[in-house]
């Protein structure tokens, strides 16, 4: 040993280190990567050290010196590397039977059918992996191709394929994306966001892992979904690829099957709980907000026990949103008013509707309020607004008997009925209500005799199962026209197609969030607004069905097409700084003269923002001469 020591300690001196550098270096670094070396088969010749001037990424860039996964701790302490991947380190063995399972088996061995992804097929998968490696190759290219075949290619990069992603990142990993924060980061977090190369950030969107879509709880591999929701920041509502920060926080996961897994790369422990848990987010929230305090911070798929109380926690300091209760809930709002234009109505008729809602979790309390909220815009008091629905989750419908309900949830809680736990089908008997909505990602719950039921008390039945991913819909586009004859007015959250019913076409159209939050993140960064208020939300879910051409109204589509998702943000952003500057929360003087010029200028100003992915012409810079760029960007917008 003491001679293998000694040869290092030459080869580093050869390689120009000072004495108590190497020394510093082996006390590190020394025998215990020399005993890893002993499992090795061959003698090793010498005790090797690299020596690099690199740091935190262009280490990971580097194909020589990159370990991925295996860079030990302490080594990415030296290096400036934590955060930059997941917390769990690999052996260099789990890292080689991942590469020999691709090499022989390619991703083939992975079975959608297995993983409950339904509605992903191979060819989505194999696609998903062609976008990823062009991604990783070319940002520009990749955008660019994304912005022109949106409507084609958001199915690949989001909902549903990004289930299957999230499922088996484990398996597919292949470089970091974003960064990783751990409950073992307590204390250094501060810190860890400097590793992060750009200095600046104008969106982040963080989850914690603990509900992804409706497949539960997938820990660290949950970060796709951040990564997914940022390509669609900067496809659809033109932030600039990077300015942006996907981020997940690893508190630990309750999914035991993953944390059984070899090649998972989060903490294998439960997830924290209590005030452990609100310290670590805490931390991230302060550690992200230090160092880039302009920037617009999205909360995604956090599960309900904490969805609610860290968006009240956050939401009167900072730029913060959380997109499954608040987007949604504007998502809803505006497809519900798609839904009275396509049966020729007025908005105005929201306030006569009835709701059944399926699911009373962060996404489906977010949407019942908004919608209530839009109904006494319309006239109605809060009493008769809330009365107008009824809320069942798992356990049946929700009444004031229920014990422990939560304060978001109370209101809606029927008081006027006993009859606690009421199953769904029962209550969508007794109620006969007009609309359906569906946010339980527990499948197919919107059974042929539900579906019958609005049918028969309907003339437009709405039925809109917005669960994901597609396995978790409450019912199939094809399933709602049949058994409703061809008369529902239909949207759902994972992409579906149009259907046949005899010579009739029924439009279907997709009722998800991406409609709300790329723009709605735009007009909150571009405003300067310190907060998402539920003014801001709502004057963006009324644009949506403003801009549904009278043609695809007439088709019976609830929402514009995502052909014009550009568009769209582009209006979404617009109403959001009105309303914004209606509230006192614009504080961009520029956008403040523009809106004083009128709402084109305001447009043109949003658009002139919005980052269009082509080449741009590329200068070497001296080390000593300060960016341009980056004084115009502290400067501009
Ligand atoms: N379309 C969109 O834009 C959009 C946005 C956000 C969330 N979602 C989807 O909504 C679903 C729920 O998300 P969430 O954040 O509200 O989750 P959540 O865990 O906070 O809530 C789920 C709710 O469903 C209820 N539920 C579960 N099983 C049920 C059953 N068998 N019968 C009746 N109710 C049942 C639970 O009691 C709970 O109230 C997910 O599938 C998610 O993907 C869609
Ligand atoms: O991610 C989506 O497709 C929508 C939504 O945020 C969800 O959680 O399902
Ligand atoms: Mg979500």
């Amino acid at each position: 040993m003491t001679g293998v020591i000694q040869r290092g300690t030459a080869l580093l001196s050869r390689q120009g280190l000072s004495e108590p550098a190497i020394g510093s270096f082996l006390r590190v670094l020394g025998c215990r990567s020399y005993a890893d070396a002993a499992s090795f088969p061959y003698e090793p010749k010498e005790f090797e050290i690299s020596v690099t001037r690199n740091r935190g990424v262009d280490i990971l860039h580097d194909p020589v010196y990159n370990k991925g996964t295996a860079h030990p701790l302490i080594e990415r302490e030296r290096l400036g590397l934590r955060g930059l991947l997941p917390p769990g380190a690999l052996t260099m063995a789990q890292q080689k039977a991942r590469a020999m399972h691709r090499y022989w088996h390619g991703e083939d061995y992975i079975d959608p059918s297995q993983i409950e992804s339904g509605g992903v097929t191979h060819e989505h998968t194999r696609k998903w992996l062609c976008l990823q490696e062009l991604q990783d190759r070319n940002e520009t290219l990749f955008y660019r191709l994304l912005v022109e075949n949106f409507v084609e290619m958001a199915p690949i990069i989001y909902t549903p394929t990004v289930g299957w992603a999230c499922a088996n990142h484990h398996k597919l990993y292949r470089r970091p994306r974003g960064m990783y924060f751990s409950a073992n980061d307590r204390r250094e977090m501060a810190s860890m966001v400097w590793n992060w190369p750009h200095d600046q950030v104008d969106a982040i969107v963080v989850t914690d892992g603990s509900r992804i879509l409706g497949l539960g709880d997938l820990g660290t591999n949950g970060l796709g979904i951040p990564v997914g929701k940022l390509d669609l920041y900067v496809a659809a509502g033109g932030f600039h690829p990077g300015r942006v920060l996907p981020c997940v926080i690893d508190v630990g996961t309750n999914n035991e099957l993953l944390r059984n897994e070899p090649w998972y790369m989060g903490l294998k422990q439960p997830r924290l709980r209590g005030d452990a848990y609100y310290e670590v987010i805490d931390e991230f929230v302060t550690a992200v907000m230090g160092r880039w305090p302009k920037a617009v911070l999205q909360f995604e798929d956090f599960n309900i026990e904490h969805a609610a109380p860290l968006l009240q926690r956050y939401r009167h300091h900072h730029c913060v949103f959380n997109d499954d209760v608040q987007g949604t809930a504007a998502t809803a709002v505006g497809g519900l008013y798609g839904a009275m234009a396509v049966a020729g109505k007025p908005a105005s008729a929201l306030a006569d509707q009835r709701f059944v809602v399926l699911g009373a979790g962060s996404a489906g309390m977010g949407v019942v309020s908004m919608i209530a909220l839009s109904m006494v815009k319309h006239g109605l008091s809060p009493e008769e607004a809330s009365s107008r629905f009824h809320v069942v989750d798992h356990k049946g419908l929700i009444t004031a008997q229920r014990d422990g309900l939560e304060d978001h949830v109370r209101p809606f809680a029927r008081k006027d009925e006993s009859i606690e736990a009421e199953a769904f089908i029962d209550v969508v008997r007794r109620v006969k209500p007009t609309a359906l909505i569906g946010l339980a990602g527990a499948g197919r719950l919107f059974t042929p005799d539900v579906l019958k039921l609005m049918a028969q008390y309907n003339e437009r039945p709405i039925i809109m199962p917005m669960s994901n991913p597609t396995s978790r819909m409450e019912c199939t586009h094809e399933e709602a026209q049949l058994h409703c004859e061809g008369r529902a007015i239909f949207a759902s959250g994972s992409p579906q197609e149009d259907v046949q019913f005899g010579d009739k076409t029924c439009a279907a159209s997709q009722a998800n969030n991406m409609y709300i939050f790329p723009g709605l993140a735009m007009g909150a960064l571009l405003a300067r607004s310190n907060a998402v208020t539920d003014g801001m939300l709502m004057a963006a879910a009324e644009t949506l069905a403003t801009m549904i051409p009278a043609k695809e109204l007439s088709e019976g589509r609830v929402y514009p097409s995502m052909h014009q998702i550009r568009d769209i943000s582009l209006s979404v952003a617009l109403a959001t700084m009105k309303a914004a500057a209606d509230e006192g929360l614009l504080h961009n003087s520029n956008a403040v003269k523009e809106l004083a010029r009128g709402d084109a200028y305001l447009r043109r100003y949003i658009h002139k923002h919005m980052y269009v992915p082509q080449y741009t012409t590329l200068m070497p810079l001296d080390p000593h001469q300060p960016d341009p760029t980056a004084a115009a960007l502290r400067n501009g917008a």
